[in-house]
Parts: C-alpha cells; sequence; structure tokens
C-alpha cells in the first residue's frame, strides 16, 4: 500500500507526524519520532526566539475523550531546535515557531531565512495558551498583513498552524487571505483554545493556569478537525496542502480525514496517551480499511468525501 504523500515537493514516504507540542520537545523526543519506521516526518515543538518554561503545572490533563493543555509555550528556543532540524534527517522535517508578537514572528523567519535550513518552516499562528496573547489566526487583517511583510523576504518552504474555525464565513475570510500566499501547507487544527474541565468530586479546575482554561485536544475535538480540513480544502488552492490534526485515535480517523483532503495526518492526544506504538496500531487500522476498500494509494480516496 502506498501511504506517501507530498508537501512542496518533499516526499513523506508515510503520512504520519506528530503534532507539534507531543514528543517533540528535545531532541531526544523527536529523534525517536524520526528513528520509528510508521512516523513519516516530525514536527518540532513550536520554538519562541529564547527558551521558555511555560506556564505552572499542572499544565496537561488527560481525559476520557481527549485531553485539556495550557502549557504555555515552554521550548527550549530558536537555536536549539534549527540546530537539529539543519542536520541531515532520513525524513522530513517541519520546524513550528510562534513569536510571542507579530514582530517575533518575524524575526524567528529572517532567522530561518538567513540559516542553511532547507526544509520546511510552520508558522503558528494559533497558540491559544500565552497569557495575553491573542490567537493571530483569528484576526484576519493581521494575519494578512503579517503573511506580506514576511513572503517580502521569506523564500523558503512555509506553511501555517491554524485554529479551528467555527463559521463558513470565517472560514472563507481565512482562505481569501492565505490564498494570496505561497504557502506549502495549512496545518488545522490546533487544538480548540479555552475549554475547561470541572472535577466534580474536588469541585475544582483540573489545570493551574489561566484558572483552568485550556487547549481541547484528542477524540472529543474530531468532528471540529474533520469540517476544518474539509472546509479548507474545499477553499484553499490546491497549491496549499493540507496536514489534518485534530481526533485521531483510530484508523478510521485518519480515512475520514484523508476523505476530507488531508495529505498527511497529526496525532496529537493519541500519541501522548498511547506512545510510540500508536502508529504501528493506525497504520495497521488504516492498511485494512483500504484493503477492504480495494485502495491502493491514499490518492485513491483523498479528498473524495461525497456529500449525499
Ligand atoms: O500551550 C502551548 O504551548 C500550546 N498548546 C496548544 O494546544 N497549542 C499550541 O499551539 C501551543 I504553543
Amino acid at each position: 500500500l502506498d501511504l506517501s504523500g507530498q508537501i512542496n515537493g518533499q516526499q513523506f514516504e508515510h503520512l504520519f507526524l506528530n503534532a507539534s507540542g507531543v514528543h517533540c520537545q528535545s531532541t531526544t523526543e523527536l529523534d525517536d519520532l524520526l528513528n520509528h519506521p510508521a512516523v513519516g516526518g516530525i514536527v518540532t515543538k513550536s520554538a519562541t526566539l529564547e527558551k521558555r518554561d511555560g506556564n505552572p503545572a499542572p499544565r496537561y490533563y488527560e481525559l476520557a475523550d481527549g485531553s485539556i493543555n495550557s502549557m504555555g509555550l515552554p521550548n527550549f528556543g530558536y537555536d536549539y531546535y534549527i540546530d537539529y532540524v539543519k542536520q541531515s534527517h532520513a525524513k522530513p522535517t517541519i520546524l513550528s515557531v510562534a513569536g510571542l508578537s507579530a514582530a517575533d514572528d518575524v524575526q524567528l523567519l529572517h532567522q530561518i531565512q538567513a540559516s542553511d535550513y532547507a526544509g520546511l518552516t510552520e508558522l503558528n499562528l494559533s497558540c491559544p495558551n500565552v497569557i495575553g496573547k491573542p490567537q493571530m489566526a483569528y484576526d484576519y487583517a493581521g494575519t494578512e498583513a503579517l503573511l506580506k511583510e514576511i513572503f517580502a523576504f521569506f523564500k523558503k518552504p512555509l506553511g501555517v498552524k491554524l485554529p479551528p474555525y467555527f463559521d463558513l464565513v470565517h472560514f472563507d475570510q481565512i482562505a481569501a487571505v492565505l490564498n494570496q500566499f505561497p504557502l506549502t501547507h495549512v496545518n488545522t487544527i490546533n487544538s480548540v483554545g479555552n475549554g475547561l474541565w470541572v472535577d466534580v468530586a474536588s469541585e475544582s479546575v483540573v489545570i493551574k493556569p489561566k484558572g483552568g482554561f485550556g487547549g481541547l485536544g484528542g477524540r472529543m475535538v474530531l468532528l471540529t478537525a474533520l469540517a476544518n480540513v474539509r472546509a479548507l480544502r474545499q477553499r484553499l488552492n490546491d497549491s496549499i496542502k493540507i496536514i489534518g490534526t485534530g481526533g485521531v485515535k483510530t484508523g478510521a480517523d485518519v480515512f475520514a480525514h484523508i476523505l476530507c483532503g488531508a495529505e498527511l495526518v497529526s496525532v496529537g492526544t493519541q500519541l501522548q496517551v498511547e506512545g510510540l506504538s500508536v502508529y504501528d496500531r493506525l497504520t495497521t487500522e488504516l492498511s485494512r480499511i483500504m484493503a477492504d476498500k480495494g485502495y491502493h494509494s491514499l490518492s485513491d480516496f483523498r479528498g473524495k468525501l461525497k456529500t449525499i
């Protein structure tokens, strides 16, 4: 079976990545992913200019049907990750970056442009957990202005990480902005921002930052993730590929993401819960579904969701 995908001419022999933030903060974790046969490529934890400790713990909590997190962008800083992705790796790498401001974003991309890194970069426009910092991708004019400034100097392959949208007009608006730029891909969705879990027994929230508010992931966000992959596939230029992220727990979920138009699929919460073996299970389950349907490659059904 051909389970490959391509972004900007870079061949991902296997469709699976990690969701940025999960199992990707240290070089050891990144090596674990790269060395796993059922992983096709990796995304780094979003890097900021300087190293960050992030928010106070507890800042991640696993639920029956997913997760809630308010990590606060803990990472070892830009230099740590550019040094890692600059090395030659057997599989494609995506360097994720997240400034604490638009100016930071520009500075980070200037540094990447000046470096000899030739791989993919992903600008995270959707971190919901940096206190006081709004999610840029909910500001359409701000996103357009930022991307105009960036593409004036940035000539390397660039994609963006998007938050979920919940209104068809918002899909139209963000697609109208993104279609103006030579983006290699969009990665959708980031966590569903600012959910709240209440533990009834203790009558308390379960994470410390932001009074318990945090980004939602896992099975509970699958339907929102599929909607965002599908809506953006229907609206974005074909040249902008989609990395489907959000809610993947089974091979059927992976199949659904591809049917909605995803080129590649990321696993976040379920990787956190299950470990690297999740990729073997998902590969087995996806392969069985494809074989039952007589499909030999992802392109046999990618984007071919039927309506009724
Ligand atoms: O809190 C985080 O570090 C975080 N958490 C998320 O769920 N998405 C993000 O983009 C980020 I930068």
